[in-house]
């Protein structure tokens, strides 16, 4: 199984390249690229660590290298927020990063299941599939937002609210990752229940927490060591299904499954072929099912927006 890391010289993109070093299954090949100069140092540097992962670093303008024979690539390649930016304030240089990656991926390989971890990701996920349709290799089993960070914060805020090991907290997060369209479902956890100003306050923390790292980091940039656990685990999941694990299911903003929005983040269950079955969110709040609706226009704006920047 070969994975790469587009951005791999990054803030995320370090972080994660380490988890998978030690993570991924004995046998595997991880393969570092960055615009960076230091990306094959960060490569040398892991290669230290001793796992039966094999790494290899690739810098330079041209990711073909990198790509080639690859099963997973995770894109973080591009620029983070600094306080008072909105994610959608990345649009005018991630936009043309991510297109830019991802028509190199549908030129060396055109059957990788690809993470888009770059920002905004309501929009840069709707820009690939554009790219991969122009290319005329679009399939959108294997296409993801890498919605992953929204939902181990949700996982981490209410463990630490109610008192319950993290390990016990599982819910869904649709929608989108950006303010008002991260929706967690919080009627969902099991065992617990909030009360109507918890659910609010619960769900605004979350929607936030990006901004929250944002304004701690005070100029240094985004979330970057959460967002490495968070894309390992996503990343890791898309191994699982390709190796024939059953029963792997994670949220991720996927194309196709919804009645709500072209792209839609929702539990997805993970094979052989990426999203091997789009599965139901379940049932919702009168709050979520409100909430839910009032994003959407939001939602489509920003995947409108990434459709139109690639026609
Ligand atoms: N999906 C999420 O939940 C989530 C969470 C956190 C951050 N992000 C986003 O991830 C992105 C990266 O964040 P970061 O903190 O790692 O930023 P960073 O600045 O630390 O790293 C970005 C890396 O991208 C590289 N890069 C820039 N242009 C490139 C290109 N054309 N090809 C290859 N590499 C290129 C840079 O050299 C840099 O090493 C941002 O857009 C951020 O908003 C998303
Ligand atoms: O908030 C950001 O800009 C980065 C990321 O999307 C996050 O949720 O932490």
């Amino acid at each position: 199984m070969k994975v790469a890391v587009l951005g791999a010289a990054g803030g995320i993109g370090q972080a994660l390249a380490l988890l998978l070093k030690t993570q991924l299954p004995a046998g595997s090949k991880l393969s570092l690229y960055d615009i960076a100069p230091v990306t094959p140092g960060v490569a040398v540097d892991l290669s230290h660590i001793p796992t039966a992962v094999e790494v290899k670093g690739f810098a330079g303008q041209d990711p073909s290298a990198a790509l080639e024979g690859a099963d997973v690539v995770l894109i973080s390649a591009g620029v983070a927020r600094k306080p008072g930016m909105d994610r959608s304030d990345l649009f005018n240089i991630n936009a043309g990063i991510v297109r830019n990656l991802v028509e190199k991926c549908a030129a060396t390989c055109p059957k990788a299941l690809i993470g888009i971890i770059t920002n905004p990701v309501n929009t840069t996920v709707a820009i690939a599939a554009e790219v991969l349709k122009a290319a005329g290799v679009y399939d959108k089993s294997r296409l993801f937002g890498v919605t992953t960070l929204d939902v181990i914060r949700s996982e981490t805020f209410i463990a630490e609210a109610k008192g319950l090991n993290v390990a016990d907290v599982k819910l869904n997060v649709i929608g989108g990752h950006s303010g008002v369209t991260i929706l967690p479902l919080l009627s969902q956890v099991e065992g617990i229940s909030f009360t109507d100003e918890e659910v609010a306050a619960m769900t605004t923390r979350i929607q936030n927490a990006g901004t929250e790292v944002v304004e701690a980091k005070a100029g240094g940039g985004s979330a970057t060591l959460s967002m490495g656990q968070a894309a390992c685990r996503f990343g890791l999941s898309l191994v699982r299904g390709l190796q024939g694990e059953e029963n792997v299911v994670e949220c991720a903003y996927v194309d196709g499954g919804s009645e709500h929005a072209e792209f839609f983040a929702q539990p997805v269950l993970l094979g052989k072929n990426g999203v091997e079955k789009l599965l139901a969110y379940g049932d919702v709040s009168e709050f979520e099912s409100n909430a839910r609706d009032a994003m959407l226009d939001t939602l489509k704006a920003d995947i409108k927006l990434g459709v139109e920047f690639v026609k």
